[in-house]
């Protein structure tokens, strides 16, 4: 057989565990279920065309046909589904349905919507797992295991990943020891595959060409870092939501966008040492202020303990509540360390090796690590994403909208946020919003005598943040509107004129 032999003589170590391991899984599952208890979910992408080519592998293994060295190249038995659509690149069709013709594919074609197509499907065939090309790292495979069965709402079957480990550089180096044909796209610089309206190839493979004419771009891959792999899936955003400053967003998958223009964040600080009051935690005001200049909200800042539960139940609470979390402290390889593990815990995940990061702590600590594994490259499975800066000696990580910071001050915090501000324009991490406009007042009068106008202000100005406060029992006190549109702050001030007598309140400078 072709494929296996391709791999068995290749010298590239890393590709033959992560195929044997895919092979185990497809056998596990071929004497799990019967062959038309079995289905193949296939659509011309790099990801599945690697998986066609391990069913085709697994099934000859599982003949146990080893004795016939090449096998019929068209005798593959797995139902192959395609969920075609109107948007899918002209390219993915024909080189779906021409590998269904090279592979004897017994394509079945879906022109209806994942959901409704697996249940008319399943209803007609006695369809119980199906192979999908998900990869740890695809926003689809979060929470994923090699076997899990579908999601809530969904019909029922089991979904069989055997590719789930893989990183974009095994798939390559699949692709191309095997020589196995894939979709054109992929040598001109698409990396990973959608649809026309959302898929643009990858900038970071455009060869720059001084003579203006159409851009070139250096094929999939020549993609050094694998972490960008997305970095051409181009999402389109309500204008509304983006205020003036337009950016791409990636990854904050419970963000209404439609809801409002307000995105909210919250900070988590984990150390003991600041419950006791020995520590100050310098990172939470500056993060609160740095968050608020690029126009978001901070609806909580909180501290919790070095303890796996305090921090999950934080997580949980907060990711659920906020478009972006992040937290700082408890990140390394001390007992105290237990963020990475809170993390995982309220996503119910568990930690696990990440090869990636491991190389890169490498790098920074060498081989110091205790026992045969580097504990601090255990991170949250199926659900981390490394987000990678030339002026980071290691990756920022972020969970589905959770955000690891690894600096333990205000200067290490300004560097890793520079650089995730970078990112925001490149690797589409944050959503960069409108900024707050606001106005400070001062004023004489008592706390008594605004309290009930002021009140009323509020219910008649509900877009708009008003508040007081003063630096101490003597001094006057100061009220400050804040919000997005200045015309509206413009008009709280002088509905908040009109309860008091002229000149009652006076603008001031807001620092
Ligand atoms: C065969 C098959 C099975 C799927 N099963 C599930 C599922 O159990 N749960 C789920 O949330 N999504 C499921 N999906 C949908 C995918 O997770 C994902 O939403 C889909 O691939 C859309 O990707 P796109 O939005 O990038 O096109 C399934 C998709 C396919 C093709
Ligand atoms: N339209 C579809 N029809 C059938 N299966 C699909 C379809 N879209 C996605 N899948 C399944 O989901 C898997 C993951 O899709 P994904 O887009 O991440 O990977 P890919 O298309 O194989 O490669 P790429 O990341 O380069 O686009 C696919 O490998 C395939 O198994
Ligand atoms: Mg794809």
């Amino acid at each position: 057989m072709e494929i296996d032999k391709a791999i068995t003589e290749c010298d590239d170590r890393r590709l033959k565990t992560k195929y044997s391991n895919a092979i185990y899984v497809i056998q596990r599952t071929l004497a799990l279920y019967s062959i038309e208890e079995v289905a193949f979910s296939f659509n011309g992408g790099k990801d599945s065309t690697v998986l066609l080519h391990l069913l085709r592998a697994g099934y000859f293994l599982h003949k146990g046909e080893k004795s016939c060295s090449n096998g019929d190249v068209k005798d593959f038995p797995i139902r192959t589904i395609y969920f075609e659509s109107p948007s899918a690149f002209p390219e993915i069709n024909s080189f779906t349905y021409d590998t269904a013709t090279t592979y004897g594919l017994q394509l079945d074609i879906i022109r209806s919507d994942f959901k409704s197509g697996l249940e008319a499907l399943l209803n007609a065939k006695p369809i119980k797992a199906i192979f999908l090309g998900v990869r740890m790292g695809d926003p689809t495979a979060v929470g994923q295991e090699q076997f899990s069965p579908s999601s809530l709402g969904w019909p029922p079957f089991m979904r069989v990943n055997p590719i789930l480990d893989w990183s974009y550089r095994d798939v390559w180096a699949f692709l191309l020891t095997c020589k196995v044909p894939y979709c054109s796209l992929y040598d001109q610089g698409y990396t990973s595959i959608g649809s026309i309206y959302d898929t643009v190839p990858n900038a970071l493979l455009c060869i720059n060409n001084s003579s203006g004419s159409k851009e070139v771009f250096r094929p999939a891959y020549l993609l050094s870092d694998g972490r960008l792999e997305r970095a051409g899936r181009v999402k389109k955003l309500p204008s509304s939501v983006c205020g003036h400053n337009p950016a791409v967003i990636n990854g904050l998958d419970n963000v209404d966008l439609h809801k409002s223009s307000l995105l909210t964040a919250s900070a988590i600080a984990v150390g003991d040492e600041i419950l006791f009051g020995t520590v100050e935690d310098q990172i939470g005001p500056s993060l609160c202020r740095k968050l608020h200049s690029i126009g978001w909200a901070v609806s909580q800042t909180a501290v919790v303990r070095n303890d796996i539960d305090s921090v999950a139940e934080e997580v949980e609470r907060r990711q659920s509540t906020d478009d972006m979390v992040f937290i700082y402290g408890g990140v390394g390889p001390l007992h105290s360390d237990v963020t990475m593990a809170g993390v995982a815990k309220a996503f119910g995940v568990r930690l696990a090796p990440d090869e990636e990061f491991e190389e890169y702590l490498r790098h920074l600590i060498g081989d110091q690590c205790t026992g045969d594994r580097n504990e601090m490259a255990l991170l949250p499975e199926g659900i981390t994403e490394l987000l990678h800066h030339e002026k980071l000696i290691v990756p920022l990580i972020k969970c589905k909208n959770v955000i690891i910071l690894t600096a333990t001050n205000a200067l290490e915090l300004d560097v890793q946020w520079n650089c995730l501000i970078e990112l925001m324009r490149s690797d589409d991490v944050l959503l960069m919003m409108q900024s707050f406009v606001s106005k400070h007042l001062t004023t004489n009068l008592t706390d008594v005598e605004i309290a009930r106008p002021l009140s009323k202000l509020c219910l008649e100005f509900p877009d708009l943040y008003i508040g007081c406060h003063r630096k101490s029992r003597k001094e006057p006190l100061i009220l400050y509107f804040k919000g997005k549109d200045q015309d509206r702050i413009e008009s709280a001030i002088e509905a908040l004129n009109k309860k008091f007598c002229p000149g009652a309140f006076v603008e001031i400078n807001s620092s």
